[in-house]
């Protein structure tokens, strides 16, 4: 780690704390390292494209995960040098709780609005989260280079619909670097000073805004310092889970990791104390001396809780103690996925995890894949349902598999969620009548120029499968989505299984509406219908509820000897084919007598709306 002799007293009116709020490809970590670069936190050279996502997957995916914070050093046109923090802040629902967290840290933020595309849903849900957190605001047009950006609409557009004076909005355009001059500038005579009652007199008093695990230096904890001072080798205590440490290195990211004496008030950086894992610190929790405690601890955060739980199972059972390892790995670096052991009859030994939401469900599962190498089984992701039993006790529901004898069940409650959805006009009516499709009840409908903005309560069972995925090709790409979780309603839900060959294949038992277990059945018999090869003999495909069967399909039976083509021929052909489809085979997976593909599972679960 780098050393770096700052002085260690920044006078709070030299501080700025931002964050930068964007719908998800508005420019947002374009901005953050043009930022870093014409401020000289890195050299040119050692620019790799975006900075600020580290992880290989968020590059590619082009989305940032986990939050990122970095300190940057900018001589002001009134001559002065000002230390700005940026905490960098995801941009998908999924993630929101991250960027409430972060945006707590800060005092502004940046609002990042593409001049070409105009308001979107989470420029909405995002601005709003900074508005709650009596953030100051400066909003910023970006990718004023297209020749599609309109900045003049879209300023009206933001004050239409956000409701802020949009009148001294920035232009720039991050790709080339025009107006990022006017961002700095803004930044420091826009944006409130931080502020500290006690200053740094006073006991110690910081709030833990982030943690994450890094391979040298273990757990590293992202910290905001209200009041007093945090100082190498003092002894802290964690208010809420009232665990002392005594902190190894105090530093700061530039983005590279710098270390420092000691952070003020005002300041953000990092620290670590022999922490084992990121499950012991607790995101918003209060981080005060242990000799000399601050009164009263900081309001802090609702830890993030899974809504979405599916079961991930190895395609090869050998491979369950490197599942869990690896399982284990990711673990320590996001606390918000949860996992636990699970045995399922039919895919035998796996786990039962629980994510944020679909997406951070695919991110996982990806990085267990690509990182790990291993194949994995996904089965059909559950929400959370609440039973209310006839013997007056409650219950939470993860998974299907787990449903008690329903004359046991007085109440299902599922939760529900309020969507908002911006779409240009033309989209609306398919959107409309997927909403409807899926149970929605419509809040509101309004109109901003050519886009409408609409307001509707859905199940969040209904959107897990594959809503957004829908939504985007209803829209072709233009319609933009995010949801909050409201409460949970009772509904008349029923476990709908299905049976492969007379067998129950629980990886795809599904809670459903009963309205909607017909269709939603016929549905997936036929769709595994085609996913499922031809065997020796006629495999039965079913829908069940209970012990009724509600669909069914049969694949009749293949008869040709596949090596046939190859009488005569010779051996090493023979064996070439056999090896492709052992190689096919491994992919596959045995329910009795019959063998599925692992596409099957995901792939019976994406149902169309047609
Ligand atoms: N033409 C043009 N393209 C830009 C500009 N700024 C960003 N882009 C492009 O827009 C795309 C999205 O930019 P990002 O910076 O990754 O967007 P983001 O908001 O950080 O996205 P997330 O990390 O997914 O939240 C990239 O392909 C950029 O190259 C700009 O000023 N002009």
């Amino acid at each position: 780690m780098a050393r770096m002799s700052t002085n260690n007293s920044t006078p709070l009116d030299h501080i700025r704390n931002f964050s930068i709020v964007a719908h998800i490809d508005h420019g947002k970590s374009t901005l953050a390292d043009r930022l870093i670069q014409s401020t000289g936190g890195l050299a040119d050279r050692e620019m790799s494209e975006q900075v600020l996502d580290n992880m290989d997957i968020e590059r590619e995916r082009g989305i940032t995960i986990k939050a990122q914070t970095v300190r940057l050093h900018y001589k002001a046109n009134d001559g002065e040098t000002y230390v700005l923090n940026l905490i960098d802040t995801p941009g998908h629902v999924d993630f929101a709780y991250e960027v409430s967290r972060s945006l707590s840290a800060c005092e502004g933020s940046l609002l990042v609005v593409d001049a070409s595309q105009g308001v979107e849903a989470q420029t909405l849900a995002n601005v709003y989260q900074a508005i709650d957190n009596n953030h100051e605001l400066v909003t910023v047009l970006n990718k004023i280079d297209l020749p599609a950006a309109e900045p003049d609409r879209i300023r009206e557009q933001i004050e239409e619909v956000i409701g802020i004076d949009a009148s001294d909005a920035v232009l720039i355009s991050a790709k080339t670097g025009l107006g990022i001059p006017d961002v700095l500038e803004a930044i420091v005579q826009r944006l409130p000073a931080p502020k500290s009652e006690g200053g740094e007199k006073a006991p110690l008093k910081a709030l833990l805004v982030d943690s994450w695990y890094d391979t040298y230096l273990g757990v590293m904890v992202l910290v905001r310092v209200i009041e007093g001072r945090l100082t190498k080798g003092q002894t802290v205590r964690m208010m809420g889970t009232d665990a002392k440490y005594t902190i190894e290195r105090v530093g700061v990211l530039t983005p590279k990791m710098v270390a420092v004496d000691s952070l003020g008030p005002g300041e953000i950086g990092f620290i670590t104390a022999s922490i084992k894992e990121v499950a012991d610190t607790r995101v918003g929790d209060t981080i005060t001396e242990d000799k000399r405690p601050t009164a009263k601890a900081l309001p802090g955060f609702k830890p993030a809780q899974p809504v979405v739980f599916c079961g991930l199972f190895p395609v090869d059972a050998a491979d369950f103690e490197d599942l869990r390892s690896a399982m284990g790995k990711l673990r320590l670096n996001d606390a918000s996925f949860s996992f636990e052991m699970e045995s399922s009859a039919a895919l035998g030994f796996g786990f039962r995890c629980g994510f944020l939401g679909l997406l951070h469900l695919e991110i996982i599962q990806e990085r267990l894949e690509r990182e790990f190498d291993l194949d994995l089984i996904a089965t059909a992701p559950s929400v959370v349902y609440k039973l209310f039993m006839t013997d007056g006790s409650e219950r939470e529901l993860h998974n299907p598999a787990d449903m008690p004898d329903v004359v046991k069940i007085a109440e299902i409650h599922e939760p529900w969620i309020r969507a908002t959805i911006l779409t240009p006009d033309d989209y609306l009516g398919g959107i409309l009548k997927l909403c409807q499709d899926r149970r929605g009840i419509q809040i509101e409908l309004t109109y901003v120029g050519t886009r409408a903005m609409l307001t509707y309560d859905l199940p969040l069972n209904e959107v897990v499968f594959d809503f957004y995925d829908r939504l985007k090709s209803i829209s072709k790409g233009y319609a933009s989505f995010d949801y909050q979780i409201t409460d949970h309603k009772e509904g008349n839900l029923v476990k709908m299984s299905i049976l492969v060959n007379g067998e129950p294949v629980d990886a795809l038992s599904m809670m459903v509406h009963r309205m909607a277990a017909e269709k939603r059945g016929r549905e997936m018999c036929e769709k595994l219908k085609e996913l499922i090869p031809k065997h020796m003999f006629k495999i039965p495909i079913q829908a069940a509820i209970g012990g009724n069967v509600i669909a069914r399909e049969t694949i009749s039976a293949l008869r040709k000897d596949v090596t046939a083509k190859c009488y005569g021929g010779d051996a090493t052909r023979k064996r070439k084919l056999l090896d492709k489809q052992k190689a096919g085979k491994k992919r596959m997976r045995q329910f009795g007598k019959v063998e599925i593909p692992q596409e099957a599972f995901i792939a019976a679960l994406k149902m169309g709306d047609e």
